[in-house]
């Protein structure tokens, strides 16, 4: 099987288990990597059919399902997938008017990878992405795009760059996002039925006649993404993209995004940046952690450079106990030290994965737990390094 039969398989899952959502939007890239016209049409016409009949859910599914029929006789080969799109080497920026520096950032990106960008506010995110997107010089190193066409105005086509806050526009939501195709190659039936796919795709179509101040920011940010995905980006360097969304958009977004990383016809590499550690680990294929400019890499499975972390466990916990009854209670499990910062405690133990030993102990002694959650492998524990020290 290979990745768009694959894809398509998902799809049909999806639907069977009733995630009718998510299979729908996975179907939607599907149809996205076929880059034909006739299946943008049929999906248009599902979704303005679903419009008027929204509980018509029998006939929904059949509709998406005469679709996967039809997207299975269709060979979509693997590619693009692996290749180099941006590195850097001991890439470095100072600002003259303050003593802040970024780097030295050693970044290799690839198609198909989403790279993020954490730490706290003022710790060089949004500079480094500047960089990044040539907005902002840099000092020493180096940055090499490895992009089909990596001449000045190529580049600036296939690399874009969304800022935290974005400009106003005017006019509707539609014809905003149809002027854009337009400024990329796209026109009459394929203008109109490209934008109406990224309009759906990205969650847009009751939106699509609003105007600018209609919008909530996270549709806005929305709007953008939508925006984005028409220019046929290779290397999408996102500014918080999360920032204004409710928690369950951020989950939907980032799932997006990871699936249209991976797109078949159009496979790009993406670098955000995020305060939702959490969230951003479920999907990122590494993170960099930048403390005061410097940073520390992490690669999928948690792991930084330093290898005494690897026999620690980093608990934090919000409980109903006084502190030094807990550490009583856990010294037994090689409790190293325990602190109690932002209303929870951090507990590190020199000892492997021990969580469920420590759960174990909490619920013999019946101590009321509202969470635990095991950052041994999270970011999360840099921030929690700085607090302590
Ligand atoms: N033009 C500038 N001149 C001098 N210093 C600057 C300039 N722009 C940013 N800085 C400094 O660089 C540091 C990093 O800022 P940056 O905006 O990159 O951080 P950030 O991690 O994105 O922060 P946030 O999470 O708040 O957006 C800050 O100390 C900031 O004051």
């Amino acid at each position: 099987m290979n990745k768009f039969q694959i894809k398509i398989d998902q799809c049909r899952n999806h639907l069977l288990n009733q995630d009718i959502d998510l299979g729908f939007r996975k179907l939607v890239d599907c149809v996205l990597d076929t880059q034909q016209l006739n299946l943008y049409s049929q999906v248009i016409e599902i979704v303005s059919w679903q419009d008027e009949n929204p509980t018509e859910t029998e006939g929904y599914l059949n509709k998406l399902h005469q679709l996967i029929v039809q997207l299975e006789r269709i060979q979509i080969p693997d590619k693009g997938f692996g290749g180099t799109l941006i590195s850097t080497s001991n890439l470095e920026k100072k600002y003259a008017r303050s003593s802040f520096s970024i780097g030295p950032i050693d970044i290799e990106l690839k198609a198909g990878e989403i790279w993020g960008l954490v730490g706290e506010n003022g710790n060089g995110k949004t500079s480094l992405l500047r960089v990044l997107a040539k907005d902002l010089a840099f000092d020493s190193g180096s940055i090499d795009y490895q992009l089909e066409d990596s001449t000045n105005y190529k580049l600036r086509t296939q690399l874009v760059y969304i800022p935290q806050r974005t400009p106003k526009w005017y006019g509707s939501l539609k014809s905003n996002l149809k002027f854009t195709a337009t400024q990329y190659g796209l026109f009459k039936e394929e203008n109109e039925l490209t934008v109406l796919m990224y309009i759906i795709r990205f969650g847009l179509w009751k939106f699509r006649n609003h105007a600018w101040s209609e919008l909530s920011s996270g549709y806005k940010m929305r709007f953008e993404l939508a925006r984005t995905f028409l220019r046929r980006p290779k290397l999408l360097l996102l500014d918080e993209p999360l920032a204004n969304l409710d928690v369950l958009a951020q989950q939907l977004v980032l799932e997006d995004l990871k699936n249209m990383s991976q797109s078949l016809s159009n496979p790009l590499g993406i670098v955000l940046s995020s305060q939702q550690l959490f969230e951003v680990e479920k999907i990122a294929d590494k993170l960099i952690f930048l403390k005061n400019g410097k940073p520390i890499y992490v690669n999928h499975n948690g792991e930084s450079e330093s290898s005494e972390e690897e026999s620690q466990t980093i608990l934090e916990m919000d409980l109903e106990i006084e502190k030094e009854q807990l550490s009583e209670l856990l010294l037994h499990l090689s409790l190293e030290k325990i602190n109690f910062n932002g209303g929870v405690f951090i507990a590190h133990f020199n000892k492997k994965s021990c969580i469920n030993e420590v759960l174990q102990v909490l619920i013999n002694n019946n101590i009321q737990l509202i969470y635990v959650r095991d950052i041994s492998k999270s970011t999360r524990r840099f921030f929690i390094q700085k607090a302590n020290s």
